[in-house]
């Protein structure tokens, strides 16, 4: 039905890949999954400043382009164009990571506000995560290389540093709860891809049925059950001020904070589906992140050395601390640049209109509608980066040195024409942590390691619809820096 209504009032709005015919929009569908990366950037290049409609699974997808119509998007209030229903629409929110995680998401503020407040004071024990990381899992010598698989070492990494901050020692160490959060993310995926072929009224059976959220949630509340248990009873009874002032500062207490006056909020159920959602927002987004950049630095080995002189001459008299971070210019302009290229996806900022929307250009699109930008293409655009295909790993950096430009370039500042992290209201609200972090294992590699890739292996990303994945299988050589 949505695509029949949808297709006539989107008439006006030029298609991409899709033939005509009776099954032309099937044809599209097809096109669109096997190729969407390819048919994005098409449709950018026909239409610039302007929109296009792709075919998206079984329905239209509207993707618009060029500064104005970001900013129309951007400025749309959430009764208009809804974010939560467009990540809905892609992941099947409520089935996949539970209803209250879609109508009630008071983890958003949470994370914006405390948990980002929180990276200075904790990052002494996320640096002391990523020393004791990298000594369990690259346990690498100065005499000899030893290979390790890539994925399968960051992933950990990530997961420990990111639950560090979430639930703390000893319980961020322990690898089956690692196992169980770094699993989670890819069944979220596996779960909302069945259910994109399954029809809205039999979905909420069959994520009971065959989904993975009840296992998970089971599994994990056997490692922070307990935990969350005594932490809500300690709550209720003397709320922030514990007994010697020994309350744990993680986001478990941060959520609890925020979770006052709300029973429903304060149940170990509630708090173990938000500890997975965040596991599932921060862990895998993060790796590839890291592991592209990482991939691209172990290919240019000529970059290694202006980013250890930065690194150990800021750390020499700053320490390893967030300000440390704040002043690696450099390595900030390495991995935004390092993003740039490989966002993760060529579309996303997905929103739904919920009543019809008109942008400043006159293009309409009627209520029901999904809409994205092309991330991806932005990025490349030459209107937007001069060469823009090219890798340029000091390109921000040295926009950072023109007077006036401070802020606006770092990787966690939020630009029409930087959209990782996404836009407006609704951007990526762990984007400070995630930066930090992704910055802090970086420069201790380089400063720990020497490192090259195992030959013959590819730093290019692996795209399968519109998701671009670093290398999963790559091998990486380290020797111990003597
Ligand atoms: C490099 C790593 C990361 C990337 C690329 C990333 C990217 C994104 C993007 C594109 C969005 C949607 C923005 C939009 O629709 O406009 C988003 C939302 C979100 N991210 Fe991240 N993210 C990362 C790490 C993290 C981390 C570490 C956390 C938590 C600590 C986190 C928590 C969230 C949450 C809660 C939302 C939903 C925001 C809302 O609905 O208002 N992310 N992220």
């Amino acid at each position: 039905k949505s695509l029949k209504s949808g297709a006539s009032s989107l008439d006006a709005i030029p298609s991409v890949g899709v033939p005509g015919g009776l099954f032309g929009f099937y044809v599209g569908a097809w096109n669109y999954i096997k190729n969407g990366r390819d048919l994005t950037e098409e449709g950018y290049l026909k239409n610039p400043g302007g929109a296009f409609k792709v075919a998206f699974m079984h329905r239209w997808l509207v993707i618009v382009n060029g500064q104005a119509m970001i900013e129309d998007l951007r400025k749309a209030p959430d009764d208009f164009l809804s974010s939560a229903e467009g990540n809905n629409a892609m992941l099947h929110l409520e089935h996949v990571l539970g209803y209250e995680q879609l109508h009630d998401p008071y983890h958003v503020p949470v994370v914006r506000t405390s948990l980002t407040r929180n990276i200075g004071i904790c990052f002494p024990s996320l640096r002391t995560e990523v020393v004791a990381a990298f000594e369990d899992l690259v346990p690498a010598k100065t005499d000899e290389w030893i290979t390790v698989h890539a994925m399968q070492t960051i992933l950990p990494v990530v997961s420990r540093v990111s639950n560090q901050l979430f639930i703390g020692l000893p319980k961020c160490r322990d690898p089956d709860y690692i196992k169980i959060t770094t699993q989670f993310a890819l069944d979220v995926a596996k779960d909302a891809l069945l259910l994109h072929l399954i029809p809205s009224s039999l979905r909420s059976l069959a994520a009971r049925l065959f989904g993975h959220l009840e296992t998970s949630t089971r599994n994990i509340m056997k490692h922070v059950g307990p935990m969350i248990q005594h932490r809500i009873e300690m709550d209720d009874k003397y709320g922030p001020d514990w007994p010697n002032g020994d309350r744990p500062n993680d986001l478990i207490s941060w959520l609890l904070d925020e979770a006052r006056g709300h029973p429903e909020r304060r149940t170990v159920r509630n708090l173990t589906h938000t500890l997975l959602h965040l596991n599932f927002a921060a862990i895998h987004t993060t790796t590839q992140g890291f592991l592209h950049a990482f991939y691209t630095l172990a290919s240019h080995p000529e970059y290694v050395q202006p980013l250890r002189e930065e690194i150990e001459s800021v750390t020499k008299s700053e320490g390893w601390t967030k300000a440390a971070m704040g002043k690696m210019v450099k390595l900030d302009s390495f991995m935004k640049e390092s993003s740039r290229l490989a966002p993760g996806a060529a579309v996303g900022v997905m929103r739904k209109a919920l009543k019809d929307f008109t942008f400043s250009d006159g293009t309409t699109v009627p209520a029901g509608t999904l809409i994205a930008l092309p991330i991806l293409a932005e990025h490349h655009s030459q209107a937007n980066y001069t060469n823009g295909g090219a890798f340029d790993p000091f390109r921000f950096s040295r926009m950072r040195e023109e007077a006036g430009e401070g802020i606006k370039h770092q990787m966690a500042s939020l630009t029409h024409d930087f959209l990782t992290f996404g836009l407006g209201r609704h951007a990526c609200p762990g984007r400070f942590f995630a930066v930090n972090e992704q910055k802090l294992i970086m420069a201790h590699v380089l400063v720990t390691y020497d490192f090259k890739l195992k030959d013959g292996v590819s730093a290019e990303d692996e795209w399968v619809w519109i998701v671009g994945s670093a290398n999963k299988t790559a091998e990486i050589m380290f020797k111990k820096r003597s």
